[in-house]
């Protein structure tokens, strides 16, 4: 703390300046620099003040970097980078674009003072932004336009922040899962997926998997207690849904994305993993879905070629076979003093709920190195609590650990669901009439209630276990035989494209994870078929899993995203006081330890 406030006395700066011939008044405190037209003919003060943790780079001399970097190398001058929020209509203040001012000094030891207060304090208030980055595109994802996103807009920003890079462009499904797995990772910060839901559900799994490695934790033991993950995940949205991206920062943006990243914003993020049996099937963090959003997925695994079009295509096609399955579900519910997913809250940059979580689940924090033991205690008694049972016939059971928003529906699966409170959002919805269904659906699209629908249940959970009733069972293992040839007894015998051996091993021991298993045959074709199977598939983030039998545990804040949660617009003003002195919510502050 000491070595702290004698580096913010050190970076403190203030003089005049000079902006395109205009003088300036400019002040470098701890946390802003603040920068004032000194014109006497304008009432108006013209300033500007930007947080020291969103400024992205300081360099010398005139600098552009966009469309390429052009630098007028002069001694006087110095150019500052930083976090703009752009005011175009309809983005709340949430659609960053990078700010640039060239400011001129009267002497070059006066300029070069500057770029080192500048440095420094930047150094010293953004202690998570990243130096070194393993970076992986999706060239296939979306609408294939990802290694165009990342090497047009993304690369040259982080170039101008001064992070490195390792770029891998897949060359297959799951290399960046294995990568992860496998490679030596030593000196990265972090990774970043170019791509969608699918291409991040790759690199947490690749992730988590490693770090329990590393820590010698069994993931296929359903109670056991995950190590969080030391390397923080960027998202370049480049793919279909983007709900993780949408849901963590507000908008689908690559620049907006690229600048979390570059200024090291930090949300921890809860993840839920999937179990058959003491077998790891799968990690989750937006939509684990049973009936109408497995039928979808199945349905839409057949029409990749449409691109993100596909989803609502299947979407309609699902809907009008008006399909509903029998099931029984038992859920753990988390605590209602705690918050409710009926609480008409929304979960926000600097969420109270969250933070009260953090505290739970990490209480020593500050106190480095007890990371990991506290998260452990914790979760001793995680899975303590009375079950609750219910079963019959759901046109759809959905979990969420998040509020899954997206373009197609921007509150989300659910709209007041937390990213890191440890609990999941379970949405029940009984079997009804098709027009029904539709009004629930069509409530996703705007900000009327889609549980205040007599045949709609929403709980917020810490576990959930789903079983079939004993006629359907039969029927799973049928199906399940006749399509992905399985013997008695569960074990695969070859997959419908997949013959690789180590894929069977993985799928032995729970691991189930390639693009190609996304193409296996659905168990009934959607309009087509004569006789409707009476069982569904479980959605898992994007992908089909091959058991139906589950069980889910939430784990909370197992992983930390390169963002900074959704910023709420009314708490959004380009404040030009000091943080201590402004009496709005100010989230200029934000970044604050
Ligand atoms: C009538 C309009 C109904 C709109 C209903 C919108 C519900 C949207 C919920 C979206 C939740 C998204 C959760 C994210 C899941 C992703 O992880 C995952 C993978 O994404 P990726 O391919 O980018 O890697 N995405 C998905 O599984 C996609 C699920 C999307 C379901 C969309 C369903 C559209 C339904 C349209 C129904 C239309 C009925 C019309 C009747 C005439
Ligand atoms: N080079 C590749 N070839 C084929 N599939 C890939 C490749 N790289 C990643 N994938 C897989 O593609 C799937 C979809 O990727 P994603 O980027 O999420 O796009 P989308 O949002 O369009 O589904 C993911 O499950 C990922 O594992
Ligand atoms: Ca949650």
């Amino acid at each position: 703390m000491k070595a702290f406030v004698q580096m913010e006395t050190d970076s403190r700066l203030e003089s005049s300046l000079w902006v395109d011939s205009r003088r300036c008044a400019a002040v470098l405190t701890g946390w802003h620099f603040k920068w004032t037209e000194v014109d006497k003919r304008s009432r108006d003060k013209n300033s500007v003040s930007v947080p020291v943790a969103e400024v992205v780079g300081v360099e010398e001399g005139k600098v552009e970097v966009l469309p390429h970097k052009t630098v007028e190398d002069t001694d006087k001058d110095f150019t500052v980078f930083y976090v703009k929020r752009s005011s175009s209509p309809g983005s709340c203040g949430l659609l960053w674009r990078l700010g640039r001012t060239q400011f001129s000094c009267p002497s070059r030891v006066l300029r070069d003072q500057w770029i080192k207060n500048l440095r420094i304090a930047v150094k010293t208030h953004t202690p998570l932004r990243p130096h070194r980055l393993l970076v992986f595109i999706n060239p296939f994802g979306g609408k294939k336009k990802a290694r165009q996103i990342f090497h047009s807009l993304v690369a040259p920003l982080f170039e101008l922040a001064g992070i490195s890079t390792h770029v891998i462009v897949t060359e297959r499904a799951n290399q960046a899962r294995d990568h992860l797995l496998k490679k030596d990772l030593t000196g990265f910060d972090g990774v970043v997926c170019v791509g969608g839901d699918g291409m991040f559900s790759e690199v947490l799994h690749g992730a988590i998997g490693r770090t329990q490695q590393e820590a010698g934790a069994c993931e296929n033991d359903p109670g056991v207690t995950l190590q969080p993950c030391p390397l923080h995940i960027g998202i370049i949205p480049a793919g279909s849904t983007d709900c993780v991206c949408y849901a963590t920062v507000g908008v689908i943006d690559p620049v907006t994305s690229a600048l979390h990243i570059i200024i090291g914003d930090s949300q921890p993020l809860d993840v839920c993993s999937v179990h058959h049996g003491f077998a790891l099937v799968r990690y989750s963090v937006s939509l684990l879905g049973y009936g109408f959003y497995g039928d979808v997925l199945v349905e839409s695994e057949k029409h990749r070629w449409m691109g993100p079009l596909r989803y609502d295509y299947s979407g309609s096609m699902v809907f009008l076979s008006n399909r509903s399955y029998t099931g029984t579900v038992q859920y753990l519910p988390a605590d209602p003093l705690l918050s409710s997913p009926r609480d008409n809250t929304r979960c926000l940059s600097g969420c109270s709920v969250c933070s009260r979580s953090t505290e739970r689940l990490f209480p020593n924090s500050s106190d480095s190195g007890s990371l990991y033991s506290s998260y452990s205690e914790h979760f001793h008694n995680d899975l303590e609590g009375e079950w609750v049972t219910v079963e019959g016939r759901f046109k759809c059971v959905s979990l969420t650990c998040m509020s899954s928003s997206c373009a197609r529906s921007p509150m989300g699966l659910s709209p007041s669901a937390h990213l890191a409170d440890g609990t999941g959002d379970l949405v029940l919805v009984w079997d009804t009439n098709p027009l029904n269904f539709l009004k629930f659906l069509y409530r996703h699209t705007s900000t009327e209630d889609q549980f205040d629908l007599p045949f709609v249940e929403v709980h917020r959970v810490k576990a959930v276990r789903f079983c079939l009733a004993g006629d359907t069972k039969e029927e799973e293992i049928r199906v399940l035989s006749d399509e992905m040839d399985i013997e008695a007894g569960g074990h695969v015998r070859s997959g419908s494209r997949n013959g690789s051996q180590q894929h069977l091993a993985e799928k032995a021991t729970g691991m189930m994870t390639t693009s190609e298993e996304k193409t296996v045959t659905p168990f009934t074709c959607c309009l087509c078929c004569k006789k409707p199977s009476a069982v569904s598939v479980w959605n898992c983030d994007g992908e089909i899993l091959p058991f139906t039998e589950i069980s889910c545990k939430i784990h909370g804040q197992l992983v930390r995203l390169y963002a900074r949660g959704i910023e709420d617009k009314a708490a959004i003003h380009h404040c030009s006081q000091e943080r201590d002195t402004c009496n709005k919510t100010c989230m200029q502050g934000r970044s604050l330890p």
